[in-house]
Formats: structure tokens, sequence, C-alpha cells
């Protein structure tokens, strides 16, 4: 039964695993209707957290609720939520139809919700083939027919794209931003900036078990200005038309201009009606990823140090290096 929210409310987590502390201080709040992008590079705590939400792992402190309660206060949590941690836990011998009915019997949901789940993952075709002959694509798809089964308000996904090929992933955006637009919420990991930002409407990103972003993803990209460079026969003609029109400017060595939040066809209007020629123009994006690195820069702080081997590592004895 949906209660209208579907809302994860995370406050002040922590998780201390002996001398790791694996999440720290870990706050944020999940939107129904939208798809929200958890992010973290490898060891950041995403599982961890993720787990705690499910009731898979108590808090050293703090709390996760689900539409105001605990996973374990859930009344019909399998209607509530459904999560694929992992999608590898398939008996190989079991048919994709047979795993899921075992699960519809476990989960006292109508035999006929098998079959919709399978249709809903595109693997009704495969419905009686086994699972230990599925792909790493199809494995993810009948993890999460299991996650459906019981026609959950929430989705929650642990790198639901790992493994995926273009086409693969392409499907699972398609198929997540259809049912976040439904009104539902889903929470997906990844520790790929890239693979998550055309799928995720909002993001969590963390680093070392702390929270260092947490909103739109269109804000991140605006934190991050953009610039137009050009190149100018009157420079400061078009400084100063440009200031006019509230742009900063920035001059680069090489003589180009950086017109500050611009895009280049605006600056070439501006030219224009300065009078300047322009002679080469380029818009600078803005490069996601690298905005990621910086915010989770302590997370690799440690293995930056360590330099990956040079070519003269594999180098053997008596090798000239010529082919
Ligand atoms: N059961 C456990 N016992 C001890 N340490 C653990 C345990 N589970 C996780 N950790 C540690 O907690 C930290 C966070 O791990 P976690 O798996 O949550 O990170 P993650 O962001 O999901 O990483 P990845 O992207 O590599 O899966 C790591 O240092 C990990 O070694």
């Amino acid at each position: 039964m949906h209660d209208g929210s579907g809302r994860i409310h995370v406050q002040g987590l922590n998780k201390r695993f002996g001398p790791v502390h694996a999440v720290q201080d870990l706050s944020f709040t999940v939107q129904p209707g939208a798809v929200t992008g958890f992010l973290g590079p490898n060891g950041a705590g995403k599982t961890t957290a993720l787990r705690m939400i499910l009731g898979l792992v108590t808090p050293t402190s703090g709390t996760a609720t689900i539409n105001g309660l605990p996973f374990s206060r859930l009344p019909k949590p399998g209607g509530v939520v459904g999560a694929v941690l992992d999608a590898h836990g398939f008996h190989p011998s079991r048919t994709a139809r047979h795993h899921l009915l075992c699960y519809s019997a476990a989960m006292d949901v109508p035999d006929g919700q098998v079959d919709r789940a399978l249709e809903l993952v595109g693997l009704a075709a495969a419905a009686d083939r086994k699972a230990g002959g599925f792909s790493l694509g199809m494995r993810q798809r009948l993890a999460l027919a299991t996650a459906l089964l019981g026609d959950p308000q929430i989705l929650i996904l642990d790198e639901p794209a790992n493994g995926l090929d273009p086409e693969g992933i392409a499907w699972l955006r398609g198929f997540l931003h259809a049912f976040a637009a439904g009104g539902r919420t889903v929470l997906m990991s990844s520790h790929f900036l890239r693979e998550i930002e055309h799928t995720a409407d909002r993001l969590v990103i963390i680093s070392q078990g702390r929270c260092v972003y947490e909103g739109h993803v269109d804000e991140l990209r605006a934190a991050q200005q953009s610039r137009a460079l050009v190149q100018a026969d009157s420079p400061e003609a078009l400084v100063n038309k440009a200031q006019e029109a509230g742009y900063g400017v920035e001059y680069l060595p090489d003589g180009r201009l950086a017109v500050l939040g611009a895009d280049s066809r605006t600056v070439a209007d501006l030219a224009l009606q300065a009078g300047v020629a322009l002679y080469a123009m380029q818009d600078e994006r803005i490069d996601l990823e690298q905005l990621f690195f910086q915010l989770t820069h302590g997370q690799f702080a440690g293995l930056a140090q360590h330099a990956p081997p040079t070519p003269e590592t594999w180098a053997r004895p008596g090798d000239g290096g010529g082919v």
C-alpha cells in the first residue's frame, strides 16, 4: 500500500566497522518523482548506507527512515521498497520464472505478478530459460524483476548499471525515468558520474562516508561556470561590450578572451554589436567528471600518492624497446 510520500530520510547516520568509519554523520533526503543518484568512489560507504536504509546493517548512530519509519517497522515492506544489492544470487539451474515464483510465494504476492515483472524488464521471452545461462545484463534485469514483484513505491538499486552494455544502460535509463515519472522514487548508486548524469535528476555525492553534495544535477553543472573562448581583432572593444552586458571576462595567456557564463553564440552577438571581428570561438564544456574528482578529492588523496607503474616497470631484461 502506498501512502503517497515515498521519501527516504537519512539523518546523522554513522557506521563503524572496528577502526573503519565507513559512514560518517551522513544526512540526505530522497524525494519521490525523481531518480536520485547516490555517487561516490570505491569504498565511499554507498553500499553500507544502502544496507542501513534497508535494515540489513545496524547503524552505530543516526537514523534512516522510509515514509517516516525504519525499514523494520514498515507494514508489507515488499510493497513499499524493492531493492537490488547484488545481481549474482540466482540458482543457476532455476528458470527466471521459477526464481520469481519462489520470491512471490515468500512475499505473499499473486503469481500473476511474476509474468508482469518479467514483461516489465523485457525478459518475457527468456522466462523459461535457466538463469545460469544468463548474460550479466539479463541477470541485472532478473534482479530488477525480483525487486518489482511487490509493485513497490521505491526502488533502491546498488550499481544497477554495472556491466551493462550501452544498449542496456539506455534501456535502464528509460525504465527508471518512467518509474519515477509516475511519482515513484528511485535511489541508485554508482561510482561513475558519467554513467549516472543522464539518468539521475538529483545527486547525493559521498566521499569517505560523508555527504559532499546534495542537489540537482543541473545545479551542479551551473556551479561550474561555462565560458566561451574567443579570438577577437579588437579585444578591448569586446571586453567593454561583454562587461556592459554583465559578463565577466578574462584574458588568457594565449591572447584569447574567456567570456564567463556565456556561450559562443551570445559572444558572437556581442561582437557584432561592438563591430568586432572574431577569428575563433570555442565553448568550454563543463566537465562534470572533473568536478566529481574535486568533490571526492580527499578519498583519492592516498591513492594519488601511489603513482601507477611506468612502462619501464614492465620492460624485461634485454628488451631493447624496439618492436
Ligand atoms: N562488513 C564489513 N566489515 C568491515 N569493513 C567493512 C564492511 N563493510 C564495508 N566495510 C568497509 O567500509 C568502507 C565502505 O565500504 P562500502 O562497501 O560501503 O563502500 P562503497 O562505496 O559501496 O564501495 P564500492 O563502490 O567499492 O562498492 C570500506 O572501507 C569497506 O572496506
